[in-house]
């Protein structure tokens, strides 16, 4: 997964293609017992204008909860930063209107984020959600056996009420209408029953949570269901970071995700442009809207710039909180001005820092986030090679790199980088293998990676990286830099590659980083760690190895 998030990533970054349920509490999974019609996968159809119109039903609700279905019966994507026009919004009316059977009226700016917060957030908090709702339903089986559409309608009402703060006499109201209109009326008389018992605990303070006590698995159960993260994870990260520190990361995990914004220096495009446009773009105010709005459907437009800051780190960048919906209405991605890329990306370039007429070859290359920023520091002079064995990946790369102006120094290569290595006498000057990895440094930005993942698929992975890692070293010229990354904070995939592949390679030393990285991101061993709860930035790792240079003997 990328660290860096192209556009296409920004717009579908709840990638749902191997998606599993979240596992406790476990409901059996059984087709649909209403006239709701699951979509079919992937299948996208021209809106049928004989679904009615219900305008009885919030717009945001009922996209929201198709989306969920969407994505738990697999086979498609959240886009959790909606762009309106861009051909999700009016497909996704198609799907609400053949999942309903009714239309609703068409989603404003304000529903298109109010659906990327709500699908985001109750994917997110998804284990602590059904916990709630298992124990709210007066007999667990009715929890077990309760129909897709039904629990995401409780999900999302329970992640209003409990997340979003909204007016809870609004949310109950709201969805037990939703669940009336596309189920039958018991529905909504079931999600009022529990909605309700909901509001009663969360008056008392009393919402049935575990307590963190018991031995470490039962600690890890609990904080997991807490927290919403899979227990693997709480306990993989209690042994090797400690309670507290876990507990700081999933808070991370779950707080909205900032991006940062990359100047485009390579079309000419400096930091201080930037923030000039940053200045005359409005965001909407979500949250002040949400709690007027949904009580008494009063519309406020209070609008502010888009918030930024200085990135402390890289001279191009600058993040944002809010604001993300105005800079891509404002065209500035698609015009190539600026790139959506995490300083933790940024800063692994800096690790490689490229330099003008350097050969440079960047080994899993795709969606190029990195490939671009290097080509832009190079000036237009020199070479960047970028490898990557998935076309469609590599297809947006070129195009992007067109787009940013920075394509005449870009070869793109479709291959496997094992075959390549083989097949070729080429070295090059520098050297990045940027490894697919588990993603765990990207939590907050993928809502629903962290369900995805499974701890087995650490040991493929780790393989996998091994491999790459041998077959990018033979591309290194003797005196040149192997750059070795990954966006996952698990010592397993990065400190512990590393040293294995010293072993393997005494050609390879290492250079430390601090030369380039501040040094609060510095380890003892001279690597780049990002640490996202300590550093407010995604989890990433590279280690800079040089070759020794081949010694000329008189
Ligand atoms: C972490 S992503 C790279 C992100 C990219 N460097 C960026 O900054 O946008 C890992 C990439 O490795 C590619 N990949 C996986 N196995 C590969 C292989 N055997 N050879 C080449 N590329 C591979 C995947 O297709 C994926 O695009």
């Amino acid at each position: 997964m990328a660290q860096v998030l192209s556009l296409q990533e920004v717009f579908h970054s709840a990638d749902t293609r191997h998606a599993r349920p979240a596992k406790p509490p476990q409901r059996t999974t059984h087709k649909f017992k209403t006239s709701v019609s699951v979509p079919k996968r992937g299948a996208v159809t021209p809106l049928r204008k004989t679904h009615k119109l219900n305008s009885d039903v919030s717009p945001h609700r009922a996209v929201s909860a198709v989306r969920l279905m969407r994505i738990e019966m697999g086979g498609a994507f959240a886009d959790l930063l909606n762009e309106k026009g861009k051909g999700s919004g009016e497909n996704e009316m198609g799907y609400v209107g053949r999942t309903l059977g009714f239309r609703t009226k068409d989603l404003d700016d304000r529903d298109l984020r109010l659906v990327t917060d709500v699908v985001g957030g109750t994917i997110r908090w998804r284990r602590y959600l059904d916990h709630l709702i298992c124990s709210l339903c007066h007999d667990e089986r009715v929890f077990r056996s309760m129909e897709p559409l039904l629990l995401q309608i409780l999900r999302i009402g329970f992640y209003e009420i409990l997340k979003l703060d909204m007016p809870p006499y609004a949310v109950v109201d709201e969805n037990v209408r939703l669940a009336k209109a596309a189920l039958r009326p018991g529905a909504g008389n079931l999600v009022n029953g529990i909605l309700r018992k909901l509001l009663v605990v969360k008056d008392n303070d009393s919402l049935p949570l575990p307590k963190v006590e018991g031995d470490d698995r039962t600690q890890a159960r609990a904080l997991a269901t807490i927290h919403s993260h899979p227990v693997w994870m709480v306990r993989r990260w209690t042994k090797y970071l400690g309670q507290e520190e876990t507990v700081r990361l999933m808070v991370w995990n779950n707080s909205d995700p900032s991006f940062s914004l990359r100047a485009n220096c390579g079309k000419g495009f400096s930091r201080d442009d930037l923030v000039k446009q940053l200045q005359v773009l409005k965001v909407l105010d979500l949250y002040l809207l949400v709690g007027i709005n949904a009580t008494k459907n009063i519309i406020l437009d209070f609008q502010r710039k888009v918030p930024h800051e200085l990135s402390l780190h890289l001279d191009d960048f600058v993040r944002i909180r809010t604001g993300m919906q105005a800079v891509l209405q404002a065209g500035l991605l698609k015009q190539g001005l600026c790139a959506v890329q995490d300083e933790s990306a940024g800063m692994v370039v800096s690790v490689v820092d490229p330099q003008p007429n350097e050969t440079i070859i960047d080994c899993c290359a795709a969606p190029g986030g990195k490939t671009l920023y290097m080509a832009a520091l190079m000036k237009h002079h020199g070479k960047v090679y970028a490898i990557d064995v998935n076309k469609g990946r590599l297809r947006i790369l070129k195009d992007t790199a067109q787009v940013h102006q920075v394509d005449g120094i870009i070869t793109t290569v479709a291959a496997d980088l094992r075959t390549f290595a083989e097949e070729t006498k080429e070295k090059y000057d520098k050297v990045l293998l940027d490894a697919p990895c588990s993603g765990l440094g990207v939590l907050s930005k993928r809502a629903d990676l962290r369900w995805n993942r499974r701890v087995e698929d650490l040991e493929e992975l780790t393989n996998l990286q091994d491999e790459l890692l041998d077959a990018a070293s033979t591309l290194v010229r003797p005196g040149g830099v192997l750059v070795y990354s990954t966006c996952s904070i698990d010592p397993e995939e990065n400190e512990e590659r590393v040293e294995a592949f010293l072993l393997r390679h005494p050609e390879f030393n290492i250079d430390p980083v601090d030369r380039w990285i501040p040094a609060a991101f510095v380890t003892n061993r001279g690597f780049f760690a990002s640490n996202p709860a300590k550093h407010s930035v995604d989890g990433a790792f590279a280690a800079r190895l040089v070759r020794a240079s081949v010694k000329r003997t008189s």
